[in-house]
């Protein structure tokens, strides 16, 4: 396809903090390889957001560049945040008026995130099955929200708090998505993870929620479960999983342990969509900065790759897409037992792809 006959697509691209550049530097390679021929031309813009931006500057989001961003088609993210230890940093300052501010103010809502037990990828449990289930985890609500405040801060009578806020509206759309992608999907089951045994109030606008969205999709099968016991059959028997809504937090945390049982963190890709299209939707891989492996190429880029298709799909791509999944999935099959670099697994995908 020609040059001209190409969509041109703006995307801004933050690469943010430790493996965060390192991973999306493959990303972009491979989305170049994937497009070179048509439809797509992505025009890049890249913005120096994070840790290290805050630490040079001052800044976390200003608000021309939360503008900026706005006009863009999609953004491509890599991961931010500094070491757990670090001592200049104020702990989840960036990750709150950054990352998190960025998917609040963009009506982030549906934050998507599949697990895939790719073939030949070892997982740690002895008997995994057929693993391949999505998360849809709210993105824009629950205890993520700010909503908070401590009294008597440092002294023996301290009292913290960190409310979860739960609407009507915003459970509603997040789980009536949840409800569609599940009546696409073959198996149409649906599952609920929560905890409204205790958490009661919120729980009980999720509960009735989804008991009345159900009834608009009779076609989907639904389930229940606490979010502790989701954890229990996440490692016994995730196979029984097809789609999973749940609330910010417990999606933020089940979808650590889903990687970890489909072949690591370094494979798990992520989407924060706005199904409403009013602001560009952001894609990064479920994992953070890894400051323990940073600047020394032992990330593995797969997520952001995959993170990447997930980009190509919601902008209609869908070839495109599923030519990068079948190469990570090859790529993936043929691991076992070799140590390669960020870049040259980046290389190796992009390489299929072209
Ligand atoms: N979306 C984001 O930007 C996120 C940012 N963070 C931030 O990242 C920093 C580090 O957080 P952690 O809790 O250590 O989580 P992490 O996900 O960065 O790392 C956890 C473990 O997984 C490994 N790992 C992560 N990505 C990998 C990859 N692509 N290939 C191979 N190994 C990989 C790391 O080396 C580490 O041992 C913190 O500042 C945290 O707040 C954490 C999670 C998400
Ligand atoms: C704000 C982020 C650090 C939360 C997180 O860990 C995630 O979205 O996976
Ligand atoms: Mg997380």
């Amino acid at each position: 396809m020609s040059e001209e006959a190409s969509k041109v697509i703006s995307l801004a691209v933050i690469p943010g903090d430790g493996i965060g550049p390192e991973v999306t530097a493959e990303a972009v390679k491979v989305l170049k390889a994937v497009t070179q021929d048509g439809p797509a031309r992505f025009e890049l813009t890249e913005y120096q957001l994070g840790a290290e931006h805050w630490l040079r500057t001052g800044e976390t989001l200003p608000d021309e560049t939360l503008e900026a961003l706005k006009g863009h088609d999609a953004i491509l993210f890599g991961a931010v945040g500094a070491a757990p230890g670090d001592t200049q940093m104020p702990s989840g300052l960036i990750e709150r008026e950054m990352l998190l501010k960025l998917r609040f103010s963009l009506d982030h809502f549906v934050n998507l995130r599949p697990s895939k037990l790719y073939p030949g990828v070892a997982s740690p449990l002895a008997n995994p099955g057929d693993i391949d289930f999505i998360v849809v985890r709210e993105g824009t609500e629950g205890p993520y929200v700010g909503n908070g405040g401590s009294l008597r801060t440092g002294t023996e009578h301290e009292i913290a708090t960190e409310v979860s806020l739960n609407t009507a509206h915003g459970v509603e759309r997040v789980v009536r998505d949840a409800f569609r992608r599940a009546s696409e999907r073959p198996r149409k089951k649906l599952t609920l993870v929560h905890k409204h045994n205790v958490l009661v109030y919120a729980g009980s606008l999720w509960k009735r929620t989804f008991e009345s969205v159900a009834a608009d999709f009779p076609d989907v099968e639904t389930d229940y479960l606490h979010v502790d016991a989701a954890t229990i059959f996440l490692t016994t028997n995730p196979s029984r999983f097809d789609v999973i809504v749940t609330d910010n937090l417990f999606g933020d945390i089940i979808t650590d342990l889903a990687a970890a049982v489909t072949g690591g963190i370094g494979l798990a890709a992520s989407g924060n969509i706005n199904m409403e299209g009013t602001f560009p939707s952001m894609f990064e891989p479920v994992h953070g900065s890894a400051p323990d492996i940073a600047g020394q190429q032992k990330a593995d880029p797969t997520a952001a790759i995959l993170s990447a298709a997930l980009m190509l799909h919601h902008l209609g791509f869908d070839a495109e897409a599923e030519r990068v999944e079948q190469a990570v999935e090859s790529d993936v099959a043929s691991r076992a037992g070799n140590t390669r670099t960020t870049a040259e697994i980046g290389d190796a995908i992009a390489a299929a792809v072209s």
